[in-house]
């Protein structure tokens, strides 16, 4: 009941809401109406065959064909000539506005996308979103270009072959009436019960290629845990289900056709067999022929109807999902000017009694009463075991979060009073997986400032104690990285991360400490280069050795959302039965 509910909904709601989607069509309505008259005056032309080859077949009849041959296959030829014209225009019009309307619903989608807040993107999976774009949009694609067209063609085929018809003999026309509309009603009604399953086949065919693009993004993992073979399984398991489905659909679709066969040639000949019986009395043999040929053209459209409809359904789930994405509310950011992203803050940070869940686990605190106070040029080290929390401070400062209760100031103003972007341009985040673009090391470093100028790339580079290796490549900056580029070590790569920071000369300094080791020569020029990098800037270091925290001006020591223990490295040793100490000794102890 509750399904059904919310399929009728599905379709009125659907359409209403889907029509929001012309906004991205409406500069190109004025071509886009160029383009239905040329549709238009293509179908029109198209029921004019039926009526010429009904007088030829009549004038060949009363025996005066030389008469009128000429004059019926001119005009044959010049209706032919017309409708190649109309159709040439009509597909090269639609395709126009199509490709420019799906351009812009992608930019629009993308750009919508990519300013959602974090929280969106930690509940959905890359593969899902992925297809959002890619093929959600192309289903919306063949709407228009083709499905639109082709209901519209069908639509003025069967209103006019009737109307002509009916000008013809309304006697047959009402009777051939009586008989096809009822079994346009059950193919239309047979169709939908179809789509139920096309749907089903569609998810799992998504299922099926999420399988693919996570495991051949993630082919590292599946190798090093040998579980091709889980994989192989999980996928061949998702694919058998898509063909029981598709076998399934496929024989409903079957019996569609055939019913849509036995019906409708059943229908024509019935019609047959009562117009002959009409024949003379003001109605010839060549008027049965094109009438004959009306009804085919009719018949033809009703039951296409039927497979346009699904697809039109199918074109609004699409923009239904579509839609979804782009009700989100969008983060509060905006393009600031090169001259709003120079320093700004001091950096002094207050976390004030922060409390804190994730939105998709509520029940789950993952801070409780947070507080602490850095001043400006601090170094803040969190520490604690894994899941403590500290990642999670780290994103309620970037706001990819706000907190539930409490408060975070800096320069003693709430952050949720600054302007997102801005605040966030006042901050440079050096993570523990340095992710690298496919593009060139000049790219990868400009993403900090992509302003910048050569030589403040260079000397980013230089501070970062990355340009001695760069340098040393044949392409120097210009060395593509990433997926079809040069693989770079631990090591590189996070002084690439650095060299992006430093261009970003934030004041306000991310640093997600390596967890894996890098050899003692590479970690010496990290070091030095986070070293140069923190000076004069605030700086919280998530810091997993405790080694490189003893200069930090405090140390927060994080156990189950709360801080347990603060102070420098010194004051914590102090405390016998401190967690600090006790981790401190676990660490140096071997
Ligand atoms: N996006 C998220 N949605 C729901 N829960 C999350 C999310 N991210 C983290 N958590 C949960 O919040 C808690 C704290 O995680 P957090 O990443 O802050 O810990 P951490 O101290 O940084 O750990 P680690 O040192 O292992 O990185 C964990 O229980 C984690 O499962």
């Amino acid at each position: 009941m509750e399904e059904q509910q919310k399929r009728a909904k599905f379709s009125f709601e659907g359409i209403r809401r889907a029509s929001r989607l012309y906004q991205y069509a409406k500069p190109y309505r004025w071509q886009f109406a160029g383009g239905l008259v040329m549709l238009m005056l293509s179908s029109a032309t198209s029921l004019a065959f039926p009526k010429l080859l009904g007088d030829l077949i009549n004038v060949g009849q009363a025996g005066e064909l030389h008469l009128h041959i000429n004059r019926i296959g001119l005009m044959l030829v010049a209706v032919l000539a017309l409708q190649s014209i109309f159709s040439f225009f009509r597909i090269r019009i639609f395709v126009s506005v199509t490709e420019k309307t799906v351009a812009a619903l992608r930019q629009a989608t993308y750009s919508h996308l990519i300013r959602l807040p974090m929280k969106f993107f930690s509940e959905r999976r890359v593969g899902e979103l992925n297809s959002r774009i890619s093929s959600d949009i192309s289903q919306l694609q063949d709407l228009f270009t083709t499905t639109l067209a082709e209901f519209l063609r069908q639509v003025i085929v069967i209103i006019g072959g009737i109307a002509l018809l009916a000008y013809t003999s309304w006697q047959l026309t009402l009777f051939m009436l009586a008989i096809v509309p009822a079994i346009c009603i059950l193919a239309v009604v047979f169709g939908k019960f179809i789509r139920r399953f096309s749907k089903q086949v569609q998810a799992q065919i998504a299922e099926s290629n999420t399988i693919v693009e996570e495991t051949l993004q993630g082919i590292f993992n599946v190798k090093a845990f040998a579980n091709e073979f889980f994989e192989t399984g999980r996928y061949k398991a998702k694919t058998d289900e898509v063909v029981k489905t598709g076998i399934k659909s496929g024989t409903y679709q079957g019996m569609f056709v055939s019913f849509l066969i036995f019906g409708l040639f059943g229908a024509m000949v019935a019609v047959i067999w009562k117009g002959v019986l009409m024949i003379g009395d003001g109605f010839a043999v060549g008027d049965l022929f094109s009438f004959v040929l009306y009804s085919g053209f009719i018949g033809g459209s009703i039951s296409g109807l039927a497979e346009i409809f699904t697809r039109i359904q199918r074109a609004l789930g699409a923009s239904e999902h579509l839609l979804e994405i782009l009700d989100e509310p969008e983060e509060k950011i905006q393009l600031l000017p090169p001259a709003a992203r120079r320093p700004h803050f001091n950096g002094e940070i207050r976390f004030q009694h922060v409390g804190f869940q994730y939105p998709s686990r509520k029940d789950l605190p993952v801070l409780r009463d947070v507080s602490f106070h850095a001043e400006p040029g601090w170094q803040v080290a969190l520490v604690g075991p894994s899941g403590a929390g500290k990642s999670t401070i780290v994103n309620l400062l970037l706001r990819f979060y706000d907190p539930a209760v409490g408060h975070i100031y800096i320069d003693g103003q709430d952050t949720r009073e600054y302007d997102l972007s801005l605040l966030r341009s006042q901050m440079a985040v050096v993570p523990q997986d340095v992710f690298l673009f496919g593009g060139t090391i000049r790219e990868n470093i400009a993403y900090g400032d992509t302003t910048a100028s050569e030589e403040a790339i260079v000397e980013a580079a230089r501070q970062a104690n990355a340009w001695e290796f760069i340098r040393q490549f044949p392409e120097g900056l210009d060395t593509i990285v990433g997926e079809r580029g040069i693989q770079l070590s631990g090591g590189q790569r996070q002084r690439i991360a650095i060299a992006r920071a430093v261009l970003r000369n934030p004041r306000i300094l991310i640093l997600d400490e390596a967890t894996s080791a890098l050899d003692s020569e590479s970690e010496k020029l990290v070091q030095e280069a986070l070293d140069k990098l923190m000076e004069g800037r605030t700086s919280i270091v998530i810091a997993h050795r405790l080694s490189t925290v003893r200069r930090a001006d405090m140390i927060l020591v994080l156990d189950k959302g709360g801080v347990v223990e603060s102070g420098t490295h010194e004051e914590l040793m102090r405390k016998s039965e401190g967690l600090y100490r006790g981790l401190s000794e676990l660490q140096f102890s071997h």
